[in-house]
């Protein structure tokens, strides 16, 4: 956490941490929503207009051209290896930059700059990076955690309200991984208040609950499989609505995918049916009605890559009750069946 800093002043902080770099070449990554509502955090910084990479907004865009486009400008530009990549934007553009700039000349320095709520709370952080590949969610990526994170949560006074929904779809996970407390004032939030200084508390809950995970276990070689409660099934819808150009992000298909996670916990681990009811209640009001994006078959077809699987069959992080959580349950094709039924 010693490298995240949590401001209500975004332009100050990032000058100050920008002149650490001294003489470094600094490049900012945007997309094009981000650059035109938080251009505010880097203008005046004298940074060349030939540094500043935009690509196009959109998941359809997490991808191996974007990401040859980064190296192109970076390697055209003569960046050195003490250059320094900002990243400015929501999840995609921090995923694809914090790979961009792990692997540029083997490694140059990386500073995010979040502008979604969910990349604000747990894109930014933890390090992982990367981008779709062959029809598949994150199939290619590295670990590498950045220099600096700098979360300001004015920068959500602009986000549209599906994409506040999307992240707190996030914030939700991480409640649930922390306890009951932190689930009933999840559901309580008042989304109108996301920009103002009292959110900013939330925030950095949310994040400590990644961050302890995270510095546990910064490799998921276990542990940290929790912070993917919701994505075996998520990712699958996930991957279907961008196969099909469907307007479902990625935090409305983690909460679809907490539906079905959650059922399972219930059938698997005694998670306490109410309890299920209340959340799936809460989901369904909250997000897009769900319309089954695709046979069950093409689903499980799909889970059948999910990282976490490290033998044959379908790996789930599952919860007996918020806070505590037990990674490594492979579920049955039957199971897995039954619980797309209940989104
Ligand atoms: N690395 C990780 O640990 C991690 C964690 C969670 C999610 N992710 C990834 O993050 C991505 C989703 O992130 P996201 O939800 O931020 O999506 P996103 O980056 O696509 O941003 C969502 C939309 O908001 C726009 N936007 C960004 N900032 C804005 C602002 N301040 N005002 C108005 N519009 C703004 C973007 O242009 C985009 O259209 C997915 O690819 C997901 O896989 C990664
Ligand atoms: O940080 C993690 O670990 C997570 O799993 C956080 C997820 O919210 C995030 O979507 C992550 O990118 C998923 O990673 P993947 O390894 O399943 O591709
Ligand atoms: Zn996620």
């Amino acid at each position: 956490m010693n490298n995240i800093i949590f401001t209500r002043d975004i332009r100050a902080d990032l000058q100050l941490k920008l002149a650490d770099f001294g003489i470094a070449d600094i490049f900012v990554l945007v997309d094009n929503n981000s650059r035109n509502f938080c251009q505010r955090s880097f203008e005046d910084f004298g940074i060349p207009e030939e540094h500043i990479i935009t690509i196009p907004e959109g998941e359809h865009h997490k991808s191996l051209e974007s990401v040859a486009e980064i190296w192109q400008v970076l390697s055209d530009q003569g960046a050195r290896r003490n250059a320094v990549l900002v990243n400015v934007g929501g999840g995609v553009i921090t995923d694809l930059g914090g790979f961009a700039a792990s692997c540029f000349k083997r490694g140059i320095h990386c500073v995010n700059i979040p502008t979604t709520l969910l990349a604000q709370i747990d894109a930014s952080v933890g390090g992982k990076t990367g981008f779709d590949f062959n029809g598949l969610k994150n199939e290619i990526g590295s670990f590498a955690i950045p220099d600096w994170v700098l979360i300001d949560n004015h920068f959500l006074a602009t986000l549209p309200e599906r994409q506040i929904m999307s992240g707190f779809a996030e914030m939700l996970k991480h409640a649930l991984l922390a306890d009951e407390e932190h689930v009933a004032e999840a559901m309580q939030v008042d989304f109108a208040g996301v920009a103002e200084e009292d959110f900013l508390k939330l925030i950095r809950k949310s994040v400590a609950v990644k961050a302890a995970i995270v510095q546990s276990d910064p490799r998921e070689k276990g542990l940290r499989k929790a912070l993917n409660f919701g994505h075996t099934v998520g990712h699958a819808i996930e991957s279907v609505a961008i196969r099909r150009g469907l307007d479902i992000f990625h935090g409305d298909a983690v909460a679809y995918g907490m539906i079905a996670e959650l059922f399972l916990s219930v059938q698997k681990l005694g998670f306490d049916e109410k309890h299920f009811e209340a959340v799936r209640k809460f989901i369904r009001e909250k997000y897009p009605v769900y319309h089954p994006v695709a046979e069950a078959d093409e689903l499980y077809e799909l889970m059948l890559h999910d990282k976490k699987n490290e033998q044959a069959g379908v790996n789930f992080t599952l919860i007996h009750k918020p806070g505590e959580f037990d990674i490594d349950n492979y579920c049955s094709r039957d199971e897995i069946f039954e619980a797309l039924k209940q989104i």
